[in-house]
């Protein structure tokens, strides 16, 4: 469970989370939607621990993160943080990586070894996972580094935007997939950011909408149609919310362009 109570985050003096309650129980997957520049990826490093929020505190499983020494280490054996662009060892093969990831995270051996090679063969990269990280595409890197989350075991997720950076469709319905399973059946905490509703829709048990740093709305897909509304898609619901506007701009812009 992450619970979030009051948390404000600064950049210099400018607010870009400000004042967000949330609990997230354990079994949930939930997505951080918005804009762009709203507060998504800032909201998940205060829950990654990654940044220290200037008021308010933020709890794993009970434990204060951030205060107690030995209960941060507790909370950061429970939780695998991934940013969008994350640092890799690139002269080492994507085998080698995840065997070490693995390893980090107290993973029986015999069990790391079965599993990295059950995740390149899930993720197309059987031949790639032999070779430096380097010479990877974008969207081989991506899965790679998505891989070396899941082979941590670890019950809580948190994923900044892992549906980006070049997924194959192949790549993206196995990865939806596997969160799935994962939170219903494993029940593993999964959290993640993206700004792009259709992506998640069918997989997304609790939708946080986030504006401007502040929780616009949250709950199931039915909860926010109900409040808007608007039977919908999430995508619909997400105009309704927020861009309300978007509509009759585009309107503006191709009565301008006829001109
Ligand atoms: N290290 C930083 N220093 C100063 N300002 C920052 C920093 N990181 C982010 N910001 C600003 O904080 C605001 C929120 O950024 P954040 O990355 O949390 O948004 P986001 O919703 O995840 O955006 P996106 O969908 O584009 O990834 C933005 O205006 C951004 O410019």
């Amino acid at each position: 469970m992450i619970e979030l109570r009051d948390v404000t985050q600064h950049y210099g003096v400018r607010p870009v989370v400000r004042s967000v309650s949330l609990r997230i129980e354990r079994g949930e997957l939930a997505v951080i939607l918005g804009p762009n520049g709203m507060g998504k990826s800032t909201l998940l490093g205060v829950m990654a621990g990654v940044l220290s929020p200037q008021a308010g505190s933020v709890h794993v499983d009970g434990m204060l993160r951030k205060g107690d020494p030995e209960e941060e280490l507790a909370i950061r054996r429970r939780c695998v943080y991934l940013p969008d662009n994350l640092w890799m060892p690139e002269q080492h093969t994507g085998r080698e990586y995840l065997l070490s990831v693995g390893r980090l995270y107290d993973v029986h051996p015999e069990r790391v070894m079965e599993h990295a090679d059950q995740l390149l063969d899930l993720f197309d990269l059987k031949e790639k996972g032999e070779s430096p990280i380097v010479g990877y595409s974008a969207g081989q890197k991506k899965k790679i580094a998505l891989c070396s989350a899941l082979i941590t075991e670890a019950p809580i997720l948190l994923l900044d935007e892992p549906f980006s950076g070049g997924l194959d469709p192949a790549g993206l319905l196995t990865l939806k997939k596997v969160f799935q399973h994962h939170a219903r059946s494993k029940q593993l905490t999964i959290v993640m950011t993206s700004p792009v509703p259709e992506l998640v829709e069918e997989i997304a048990t609790r939708i946080v909408i986030i504006q401007d740093g502040r929780i616009l709305a949250q709950g199931s897909l039915d909860d926010l149609q109900r409040l808007t509304g608007c039977r919908g898609s999430l995508s619909d619901v997400l105009e309704r919310l927020i861009f309300p506007d978007t509509t009759r701009k585009l309107a503006e812009y191709f009565q301008d362009y006829r001109r």
